[in-house]
């Protein structure tokens, strides 16, 4: 990464100002303790160490939904993690704010209140209009530096992401420094060997948009999911029912059936589908069928079968770099873990270079007992994932290059 300044350009002692993304998922209130906490972590103690006075901020939730709610239990989780206390004030650039910056001794971590409940904090502008803002101009004269760690919200172009990187010495944190590099591979090395990747979940544009995107860096998608009956749909294989909440497979289907049909015509030989798919039983237990004897209005399809994972995991394991894009099946349902698991765990075995990104996907590593140091890289990003994959470039990151 060496077009960003990073840790090791700061002067010990310093005041600094550093973003996290600590958004999380709030569940009658609380929130919960998730992978953020933990690599975020790893900045913190490391210039708490170095003694800095560390001043953090971040955001939970979006103004007008549950998940919108204070910091202050972020505090306590993040203290869990880094080993030392985090004090919390709640307020963002007031004088509350001002005094408790004011208190620090080198080695003190303090986190400001959720960024979102400053108004100027939201509205996307370009980075100069925010470094302008009182937010910024206010906050900005009491530090030496501002670091920024929050690759997976650095698509958002708000003040706390872009207009510091503009108002102070700006450098990229530990989190930032490693998701760049693992998450822009894809898109910026050459690898030798072949490239696969694995395709599922249930984001049709995203998967459009990153199979668009990538189809001269992969030699082979392997596909499942709610995704991968899409592109089976379009191959003329009668599936596809949808999920709760979702109208894929009706209402959105005539507008995603070209595209999809588009990419089978022009890179079929590149993408590789189910052979087999698994469903509920009427018992209730897992059963599989063979992709050639669905038949029309058959059940809805929970996983990819067994002869599916079988041939995906020796593509696996004859690759030099595997990327990961959503879930295979319903994996929070052990019955219909298996496509997933499957994948991962050849993935694991394998010396491959590799990358697993995705909020929900990265989590069946611990829920299914695997070790994330088995992988290249397991991602904590999620929409700022899609983009790096498609090359997009990141603007709160683009303001952090010198
Ligand atoms: N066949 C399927 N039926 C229902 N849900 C599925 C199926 N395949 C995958 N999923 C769901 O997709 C989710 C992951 O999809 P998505 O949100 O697109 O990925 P990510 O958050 O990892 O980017 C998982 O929670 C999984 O349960
Ligand atoms: O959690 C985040 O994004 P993600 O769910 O795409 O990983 C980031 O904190 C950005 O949050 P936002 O999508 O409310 O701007």
């Amino acid at each position: 990464m060496t077009s960003f300044k990073t840790l090791d350009d700061l002067e010990d002692g310093q005041r600094v100002l550093v973003r996290l993304d600590l958004n999380s998922p709030v569940e009658d209130g609380e929130v919960q303790d998730n992978r953020r906490f933990d690599r975020h972590a790893e900045t913190v103690r490391e210039l708490a160490e170095r003694d800095f006075r560390v001043v953090l901020l971040a955001h939970q939730g979006r103004p007008g939904r549950d998940t919108f709610v204070s910091l202050e239990q972020h505090a306590d989780i993040l203290s869990e993690h880094v080993g030392r206390p985090v004090q919390f004030v709640p307020d963002t650039f007031g004088d509350d704010a001002l005094a408790a910056i004011d208190d620090l001794d080198g080695g003190d971590v303090l986190l400001l209140e959720n960024t979102r409940m400053c108004d100027e904090e939201l509205p996307e502008e370009d980075p100069e209009t925010k470094a302008e803002t009182e937010f910024v101009e206010t906050l900005a004269p009491v530090f030496d530096g501002y670091v920024n760690d929050a690759y997976s919200a650095a698509h958002r172009s708000h003040a706390s992401l872009v207009g510091f990187a503009l108002a102070l010495p700006a450098h990229a944190g530990r989190v930032m420094e490693t998701e760049y590099e693992a998450n822009t591979a894809i898109a910026e090395r050459e690898f030798d060997g072949e490239v696969t990747m694995v395709v599922g979940g249930t984001k049709a544009t995203d998967v459009i948009d990153v199979m668009t995107a990538l189809e001269d860096k992969v030699d082979t998608f392997l596909l499942g999911g709610i995704a991968g009956e899409l592109f089976l749909r379009a191959d003329g294989v009668p599936v596809g029912r949808d999920i709760e909440g979702m109208d894929l497979f009706d209402d959105q289907w005539e507008a995603n059936e070209e595209t999809i049909r588009g990419l089978i015509d022009d890179y079929g030989d590149q993408i590789r589908l189910a052979l087999d798919l698994a469903f509920e039983a009427e018992g209730g237990e897992r059963a599989e069928i063979e992709v050639g004897d669905v038949a029309e209005k058959d059940r809805a399809f929970l996983d990819v079968g067994s002869n599916t994972v079988s041939e995906y995991a020796a593509t696996i394991e004859e690759s030099e770099a595997v990327f990961v894009k959503g879930a295979l099946g319903l994996f929070e349902d052990e019955r219909f873990a298996d496509g997933t698991v499957g994948v991962l765990e050849a993935i694991a075995g394998t010396d491959c270079f590799s990358v697993v990104g995705g909020g929900d996907t990265s989590r069946a590593i611990e829920m299914y007992g695997m070790e994330e140091s088995d992988f290249g890289h397991v991602s904590i990003a999620g929409g700022a994932y899609i983009r790096a994959l498609t090359g997009e470039r990141l603007v709160g990151v683009e303001v952090l290059r010198e």
